[in-house]
């Protein structure tokens, strides 16, 4: 495939090889999310590498062509000579275009507390020490996949809680939050990375880019589902006075299957009432379980519109109550809340709902931007930074320790990551853990060395390590 020019565009500061101290001859940095005092997450879900490497790393990534190009681009932009095309010369000569690199990671998909090594960088020939930090802006934007997936993980705490609590079950959890995020991201690489990272937890979405990723990137043919909406220009372009005659009209379409209509163009009440719950009640009440309707607010305050909505429907239709007691509308009748959903929204709407007895199981929830785009580098505190040396054949570790911000201090010498004696992931420093027991026991995976992915992993894989563990669905909390 066309490698991309980035490689060489894609970093932050090219002269970096003319600062470090003579006869360096390794650079060994690493991947963390910084732990915070008082953080919202304390756990993260690595996921986004393989990516990134597959698209911008592995193979012969430097050509001549591209050097040519890249000593001219930064010719201009320094106005003078920095690019080291010497360096990169000797990097296609050595190693016909391939980064003498190796990169350890923990496998993707594992759930590593905060503060922790997440992968390591390093290069494997003493010429390329300079190669290390070179890559470090790509490798750092691993910051987002590994957000979102968080995030969309947390998502997941609280809806295996709520549904636990009101159906004691956890089924259809997988369902429970839609990817509306598509059209509110910065990019199609964005919608790709952040719809991909979603579908590690869920496999429920509107963001085929992230369908395409998973499929390209993670082995994965289809990695989610959605069904027929409407969407307001559906219900709108058959005029104010016919919106019985629109909702009419995707319940004519799509006889089968369940179908998700938007229902609060005019007013969300009335249509419940009056449309839903009276002039096409019959046609409601014919639509079998696995084909419901599935009424879409979107405006108003999330908890109370929903539950107005919910007694509209109770009068109307009727309600059950399930097994542990709460109550539940008819299978063949469903609500999805897309809008104002966020962490501590959906949180407060699902706990309101129980407190009027409602179960967490006649809801399901889209979010868009509160998934793929109200982030940054900082929500994690995603960090880069070199831990070793060697120069002069000797090792030194070395660290930041920042007098104005002890927060921001960095680990020191060559790391691993281990399962210690009570069961908690640490991350040993210092080279220290004998490399027989480091081999034994270091979570960290060599998966690129000069060029080759040496350990894929597929979504399968992945979200097999990423699943909810027993704790994180006990109600206690
Ligand atoms: O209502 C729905 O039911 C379930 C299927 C998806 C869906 C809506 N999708 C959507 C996507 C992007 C922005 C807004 C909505």
């Amino acid at each position: 495939m066309e490698h991309h020019r980035s490689l060489f565009l894609s970093f932050f500061q090219i002269t970096h090889y003319k600062q470090y101290p003579p006869n360096v001859s390794k650079v060994y940095s690493y991947f963390e999310c910084r732990r915070k005092k008082g953080a919202q997450f304390n756990e993260v879900v690595f996921f986004g590498l393989q990516y990134l490497l597959k698209k911008y790393l592995a193979g012969p990534v430097v050509t001549e062509e591209k050097i040519q190009q890249a000593k001219v681009f930064y010719q201009m932009h320094f106005k003078q000579a920095v690019f080291d095309e010497e360096g990169w010369r000797k990097v296609l000569e050595k190693y016909d275009g391939r980064l003498p690199i190796r990169i350890k990671a923990v496998p993707e998909g594992k759930i590593i507390p905060r503060g922790n090594v997440l992968f390591t960088v390093e290069n494997t020939d003493p010429d390329f020490f300079w190669l290390t930090n070179y890559i470090e802006t790509m490798l750092v934007q691993m910051w987002y996949p590994i957000t979102v997936a968080t995030i969309s993980r947390e998502f997941k705490k609280i809806l295996a809680k709520h549904l636990k609590a009101t159906t004691g079950s956890l089924e259809g959890l997988d369902i429970k939050l839609h990817d509306f995020g598509y059209r509110g991201v910065s990019s199609q690489e964005s919608a790709a990375l952040g719809g991909a990272a979603h579908l590690v937890n869920f496999c429920s979405t509107d963001t085929v880019a992230g369908l395409l990723m998973a499929q390209q990137y993670y082995g994965c043919p289809m990695a989610g589902f959605s069904i027929p909406a409407a969407e307001h220009s559906t219900i709108i372009s058959w005029g104010k006075s016919r919106e019985k005659d629109a909702f009419e009209c995707l319940l004519d379409q799509f006889p089968s299957g369940p179908v998700a209509v938007v229902s609060d163009s005019y007013d969300i009440f009335k249509a419940c009432k009056h449309i839903w719950g009276d002039k096409l009640k019959e046609r409601v009440m014919e639509r079998s379980e696995d084909s419901a309707l599935i009424i879409r607010p979107d405006s108003g305050d999330p908890a109370q519109t929903l539950l107005e909505v919910l007694k509209i429907l109770e009068e109307c239709f009727g309600s059950s109550l399930n097994s542990v007691g709460y109550k539940v509308l008819p299978s063949y009748l469903r609500i999805i809340q897309g809008d104002g959903i966020d962490l501590n929204s959906i949180n407060e709407i699902l706990e309101k709902l129980r407190d009027e007895g409602w179960s967490a199981e006649n809801v399901f929830f889209g979010c868009g931007s509160a998934l793929l785009q109200k982030i940054n580098r900082d929500t994690l505190n995603c960090a880069f930074k070199c831990s070793y040396v060697e120069a002069n054949g000797r090792g030194m570790d070395v660290c930041k320790q920042p007098v104005t911000d002890p927060s921001k201090g960095s680990k020191r010498g060559r790391l691993s990551l281990r399962r210690n004696s009570d069961g908690f992931i640490e991350t040993v420093e210092r080279g220290a853990g004998k490399p027989e027991e480091v081999r034994l026991a270091d979570m960290l995976v060599t998966v690129f060395e000069n060029g080759t992915i040496l350990q894929e992993y597929t979504l399968d894989e992945i979200r097999k390590a990423a699943q909810l563990w027993e704790e994180d669905v006990s109600p206690s909390q």
